[in-house]
């Protein structure tokens, strides 16, 4: 039997095919996404279908399910005939920082944070649609359901059915949804967009099947599972329990765990999102990750291969060079108008072997607290695995050990979300009690010299208290 995952993130679709007796990929495909933090989800949709055409004649058999993971939070608002009303804002616009302000100053944090499993930031769709209602009222009249990034993908691929659905992993990153119960908090999103009460998508277990694909030539008939977050597919992708603690390094950087029962942070540093297996996923997010290390590569002149050879070139610490990567503003720490600040800069130090370093530290520095974070809500790290675009970087996984003060498992290079999404599918195809185990193979680089690494967060939590006093 053949299943479909789609990993429809932020710079890409990526479409695996895999044998779900093994879990053996049999054929990929990829197609970009347009840039930018506000995007037309129509996009995903073509770029899906692209990946999906692409895939498809390249499957030994007939595919018997598919399942969509998708970036996190973004809110496509589309109206009664189910067109979006705008470009749908993503997790990385951070224009909805005030909403997130009013809406924490009007609840209370701490009220929020057990309510809705999070503290909101910009990212999360409450902030955005409370945005969308005072800044675009006519638009928000418009609003008939807001979907998530996956969803809408979903809902395409079954040929936009009235009922539209979502899972609690995805739903859990809105802030209009409980991860305690597993249901939606409707009055909060009515609330933020000023009275409005939209339709919500039907949130259904981790199992079930949402739907048949209706109008996708090869595909037609078969099961769409539920669907989920990016963050939640790498989880099930990897197969990760208790006691291990993923980071990604995609576009965004990603810390997360699974756990038993949900987590709360009032800090807001944690998330406290449900995972797509029926347990919780306390995550930390940057939004500075694998384009801290493009932008500088450019910057230097040459592309990633030169920037790790020059960062690998650098001793621990980068002669003193320190890197705050806040590039895209941030949101952990919840800097939304931040910029990037280079610290320590002296004659004898200002070097591109310095610079490519400070990069890799610079952005690692704010997964190391990530994790560290986690530790604070319960979550051990016993072992850490390393996805996402960047974990192929050989300088992140030289220097990301010792950074992050444990050993760093580097599984094989694949689409983990995508292979996620796909194992999805196939517990929905096979009805199982749980997901099906795949084999996962890793490389091990052990943290040689973690004092070094204290040292450089040390220093980085210096230059941080320098420019924002904390
Ligand atoms: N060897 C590498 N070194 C550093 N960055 C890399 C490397 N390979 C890919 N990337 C970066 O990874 C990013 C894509 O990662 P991915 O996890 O697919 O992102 P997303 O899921 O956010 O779309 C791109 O910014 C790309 O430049
Ligand atoms: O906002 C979050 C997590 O809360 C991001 O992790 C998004 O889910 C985007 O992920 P990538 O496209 O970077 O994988």
């Amino acid at each position: 039997m053949f299943v479909l995952g789609i990993d429809s993130s932020t710079q890409s679709t990526k479409v695996l095919a895999v044998d779900a007796e093994t879990g053996k990929v049999v054929a990929h495909g990829k197609a970009a996404h347009p840039e930018g933090t506000e995007v037309d989800p129509w996009a995903w949709w073509h770029a899906g279908q692209t990946a999906i055409a692409d895939v498809l004649p390249r499957v030994p058999g007939p595919v018997e399910a598919v399942a969509v993971a998708g970036q996190q939070h973004g809110m496509v608002a589309v109206d009664g005939a189910g067109d979006p009303v705008r470009d749908a804002l993503l997790w990385n616009d951070t224009r909805s920082a005030q909403q997130a302000e009013a809406l924490t100053d009007h609840h209370g944090a701490a009220t929020l944070a057990h309510r809705t499993g999070a503290v909101p930031v910009a990212s999360f769709t409450l902030s955005k649609v409370a945005w969308l209602a005072e800044n675009e009222p006519r638009n928000a009249d418009r609003v008939d359901r807001v979907l998530l990034p996956h969803d809408w993908v979903s809902w395409q691929l079954a040929g936009r059915p009235d009922r539209a659905w979502t899972d609690r992993g995805d739903a859990s990153g809105t802030g209009y949804f409980s991860p305690t119960s597993g249901t939606w908090l409707p009055e909060l999103l009515a609330e933020a967009m000023g009275g409005r009460q939209p339709r919500l998508p039907d949130v259904v277990g981790p199992a079930e099947t949402g739907d048949r694909v209706s109008g996708v030539d090869g595909l037609d008939g078969a099961r769409i599972a539920a669907g989920t977050g990016d963050n939640m597919a790498g989880a099930l992708g990897l197969g990760i329990q208790p006691g291990d603690v993923v980071v990604s390094l995609g576009t965004s950087g990603t810390a997360f765990a699974v756990t038993e029962d949900p987590c709360f942070d009032e800090t807001g540093t944690v998330a406290g999102f449900c995972d797509a297996t029926g347990r919780h996923l306390p995550l930390v997010c940057t939004l500075n990750a694998a384009q801290v290390l493009g932008a500088t590569a450019h910057l230097l002149g040459t592309d990633l291969a030169g920037l790790d050879e020059l960062a690998l070139q650098a001793q621990p610490g980068a002669g003193g060079l320190t890197l705050l990567p806040y590039l895209e503003g941030e949101r952990t720490p919840n800097l939304p108008d931040a910029a990037g600040t280079l610290f320590g800069m002296r004659g004898a130090n200002m070097t591109p072997q310095n610079l490519a370093r400070a990069a890799v530290e610079g952005m690692l520095c704010g997964l190391a607290d990530g994790i560290e974070a986690l530790r604070g809500v319960g979550a051990e790290s016993r072992r850490v695995l390393l996805i996402g675009g960047a974990a192929q970087s050989k300088a992140v996984q030289a220097i990301a050990p010792s950074l992050l003060g444990v050993d760093v498992e580097v599984p094989d290079p694949a689409e983990y979300v995508a292979l996620g999404a796909a194992k999805q599918a196939a517990w929905a195809a096979a009805g199982t009690a749980t997901p099906p185990e795949w084999p996962l193979h890793c490389t091990r680089h052990e943290a040689t010299h973690p004092e070094r690494g204290d040292e450089i967060r040390h220093t980085y939590h210096q230059a941080r208290h320098r420019m924002y006093g904390f």
